[in-house]
């Protein structure tokens, strides 16, 4: 085969015969096959005189279009012309049978059928068992040319493989899937060539096995009745043939493509509806692609692009309309004036495809490049390397020599912008980056003040000061659950009755002294605990800020009524060793100085009773407490005053556990204890408050609120006491009756504490160690 031959598209039309029904419905002949390559499309009729008219007539006779026929008498050239009369074997010998060797060498080949819906398409392609199509016998062709190959050279290997696809509304389904259909296959293009993912691939060994699968995939195939066709094919059909030839490391590829297209349909032309119409806008959208493709290909002055991924068609037929491969185009057309349109296109369609020559003479040239030369290209290439490299080598060893003369003379300035270029942009970069820093400074100073800001909105510390204050409650109320506890069990253990048993009455007695000195000393020992966890919370208080400070743990707010009625509950259990009891009277009545520092009212009234007002000078000494630094400290005053009474506290608790080891002692001398010794010990423990209390008195004879009588004076109007100076009053008369009515408790618990006391007296027993 000469390249000049191999370069061009073989184009050949077939006329089929008029079908049965066109021959009923006296269809005229528009198109008629002058020789074996030559045909005239509507041909002038040579009418006699006689029948002139009346053909004339018939011809006209219900057939609107022929009065618009563009062409009349047109003869057209293709490389074979088939007539009605034509076998299926004439059409093979004409078309594919040559294709056979151009595979054989290596060559891609392309056969496909174009025409008009029930032009004989599918008939000239597969055709029937009885008389089979272009494909079997080109296949069949093929693997005797195969059989006679390897019978010739016994060292090559030949393979087959096959594929068959449709593409049925832009869709690919595989036709060789077992009887099922696919799903849509994807399709991509990889380094120019079309692979389709998931396409089966078979692998016959002789050409009737192929046929099997070839006619079960044409069962596949969609193929629905139409107006024009019986058993119209409504979607492209694909049979793809690899063959391979493997001789020692040299690979041979070729591959034959038989495409049997969809008929064309005119909308118009067909009463087609629904899905129908659907698939012939389908149909025609990828023939008109084809037809495209076919278009830019065939013209010479086309050097542009060419657009093949309008459909999927032309996509899949790329390399077999391109141009690097033999095609064979066989245009099928009806004879009948029905169709006249189609067929007139079609022919229009099949000569501009002659037309595809010049560009083939390139591609088939590139087709040449198969496996097989690939080692030879690489060993050039490798050489071309090596001498690159060696000659790289030779510059670099001869490089100083390339600086002197015209060269560094062209080099040098050139040099010299390239340096100052390069310094320039170092110093704009290191602008930029000092600008980048600048800019993120800014923004951590912004956060920096945004972090601050909010610290500063809370409390300083507030976390730790939380920590603590939680832990102080947890505390207290743990030591409150304690001092329950045992009085409860103090409760519990004194004898209700005298006892009447002897020996009982004494182990009561011992019980109960026991527990009685046990509870002294807890209770002082908790009371001190407590003042260290307050004297904490107060400490961690004072480096804050007191203002914001809860009013317990506040001392300056705490100075304000640092009595019974503002204590918590668990001190007012402690109240048996009254806290006023043990913090020395002047600083109780520092304290209570306090409570009028605070009062803004205080400063523009004037006293107007002792107990309800203090004095003017020592609310103005206090004044200085809140701005002067030293002065700050006398706010935590109270601290110290209950450091004092811890140690009154503690003193006190000494105090009653030595005299009741002193009553013990004395118990073993004296047989009973008589019941004016109780009372003298209350009188002398009343006693000694008043004593306390005249002290007090003595050092501040204005704030001792609880010693100084009420003198009744009349008040001036404006001095009237306020709503706040009443609820103080309020609170003092119920704090000095809780501490009345404490002072009765710690009365009793006293005389039982005789009692107990005397019941040892009456019956003695060995004290515990
Ligand atoms: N050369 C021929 N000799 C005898 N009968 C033919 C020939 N060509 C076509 N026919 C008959 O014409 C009818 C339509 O042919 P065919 O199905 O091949 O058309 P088609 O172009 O494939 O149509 P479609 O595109 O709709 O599938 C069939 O019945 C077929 O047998």
């Amino acid at each position: 085969m000469s390249e000049n031959e191999s370069s061009k598209m073989r184009v050949v039309v077939r006329i089929r015969p008029m079908s049965s029904r066109e021959i009923e419905n006296e269809e005229e002949r528009v198109i008629e096959q002058i020789d074996d390559k030559a045909l005239v499309f509507d041909p002038e009729i040579e009418e006699d005189a006689y029948l002139q008219g009346f053909q004339k007539v018939a011809r006209l006779g219900g057939k609107k279009n022929r009065k618009h026929r563009p062409r009349r008498n047109n003869t057209f050239c293709f490389d074979a012309v088939f007539g009605d009369s034509s076998t299926q074997q004439e059409v093979y010998e004409q078309t594919t049978a040559d294709t056979i060797d151009t595979i054989l060498e290596g060559y891609n080949a392309t056969v496909f059928a174009y025409g008009a819906t029930g032009a004989g398409k599918t008939h000239t392609m597969l055709g029937t068992p009885e008389d089979p199509g272009v494909i079997y016998r080109t296949v069949t062709a093929l693997f005797a040319k195969m059989a006679e190959m390897r019978e010739s050279s016994a060292g090559t290997k030949y393979k087959i493989t096959v594929n068959y696809l449709e593409v049925y509304n832009e869709r690919i389904n595989d036709l060789l899937s077992a009887g099922k259909k696919s799903k849509d296959l994807p399709m991509r293009d990889i380094a120019g060539a079309i692979n389709i993912r998931g396409l089966s691939e078979k692998e016959p060994q002789t050409a009737e096995e192929l046929m099997t699968w070839l006619k079960e995939g044409n069962n596949l195939r969609t193929q629905h009745p139409t107006d024009a066709n019986a058993q119209s094919s409504r979607s492209h059909a694909v049979f793809v043939v690899h063959f391979t030839q493997i001789n020692g490391t040299t690979r041979t590829m070729a591959k034959l493509t038989l495409v049997d297209l969809a008929g064309s349909e005119r909308a118009q032309a067909t009463p087609n509806m629904g899905l129908r119409l659907r698939e012939g806008g389908n149909i025609n959208k990828s023939l008109l692609a084809l037809g495209n493709v076919i278009n830019a290909l065939a013209d010479p002055k086309h050097k542009g692009h060419i657009n093949y991924r309008d459909s999927k068609l032309t996509r899949i037929l790329k390399d077999g309309l391109g141009g690097t491969c033999r095609t064979i185009m066989i245009a099928n057309v009806s004879p009948a004036d029905k169709v006249y349109e189609d067929t007139l296109n079609t022919i229009k369609y099949a000569d501009r495809a002659k037309s595809i020559r010049s560009s083939l003479t390139k591609r088939v040239m590139e087709t040449k490049t198969h496996v097989g030369n690939y080692k030879k290209i690489i060993d050039e290439q490798k050489i071309q390397i090596k001498r690159l490299q060696e000659e790289i080598i030779a510059l670099k060893k001869n490089g100083p020599t390339l600086k002197s003369g015209r060269v560094t003379k062209a080099v040098d300035p050139i040099w010299g912008t390239l340096t100052k270029l390069q310094s320039e942009v170092i110093r704009l970069t290191g602008d930029q980056r000092i600008a980048m820093f600048e800019k993120q400074m800014k923004i951590f100073d912004y956060e920096v003040k945004t972090i601050a800001t909010e610290n500063l909105e809370r409390t300083p510390g507030s976390n730790r000061f939380e920590r603590i204050t939680t832990s102080y409650d947890m505390r207290v109320s743990r030591i409150e659950e304690k001092i329950e506890e045992h009085i409860s069990q103090i409760k519990n253990t004194v004898p209700q009755e005298k006892p009447s048993d002897e020996v009982r009455s004494q182990q009561a007695a011992e019980v109960n002294y026991q527990k009685s000195v046990m509870y002294q000393n807890l209770c002082g020992k908790l009371f001190n605990k407590l003042k260290e966890q307050h004297q904490l919370v107060v400490d961690v208080a004072g480096c804050k800020e007191i203002d914001k400070m809860p009013e317990i743990l506040c001392p300056s707010k705490s100075l304000v009524s640092f009595t019974d009625e503002s204590l918590p509950d668990f001190l007012k259990i402690e109240t048996r060793f009254s806290f006023d009891d043990f913090v020395p009277a002047k600083s109780l009545a520092r304290t209570r100085r306090g409570i009028n520092f605070n009062s803004t009212e205080t400063k523009k009234r004037p006293v107007s009773s002792s107990r309800t007002r203090l004095p003017p000078a020592s609310t103005s000494s206090l004044k200085k407490t809140k701005s002067d630094p030293a002065l700050r400290s006398n706010l935590r005053t109270p601290v110290n005053r209950q450091k004092s009474a811890t140690t009154f506290a503690s003193a006190e608790s000494k105090k009653l556990s030595a005299k009741s080891k002193k009553r013990s002692a004395e118990s073993t001398s004296e047989k009973v204890a008589s019941p004016s010794s109780s009372e003298n010990t209350v009188k002398k423990r009343k006693t000694e408050s008043p004593k306390n209390s005249t002290k007090e008195t003595k050092s501040t004879p204005n704030t001792s609120l609880e010693n100084e009588p009420d003198q009744e004076k009349p008040v001036p109007r404006y001095m009237r006491p306020t709503a706040t100076s009443d609820r103080h009053t309020r609170i003092r008369r119920k704090a000095e009756e809780r501490r009345k009515g404490n002072a009765m408790k710690l009365q009793e618990l006293k005389e039982r504490q005789q009692q107990l006391q005397a019941n040892k007296k009456a019956f003695p027993f060995t004290k515990p160690e």
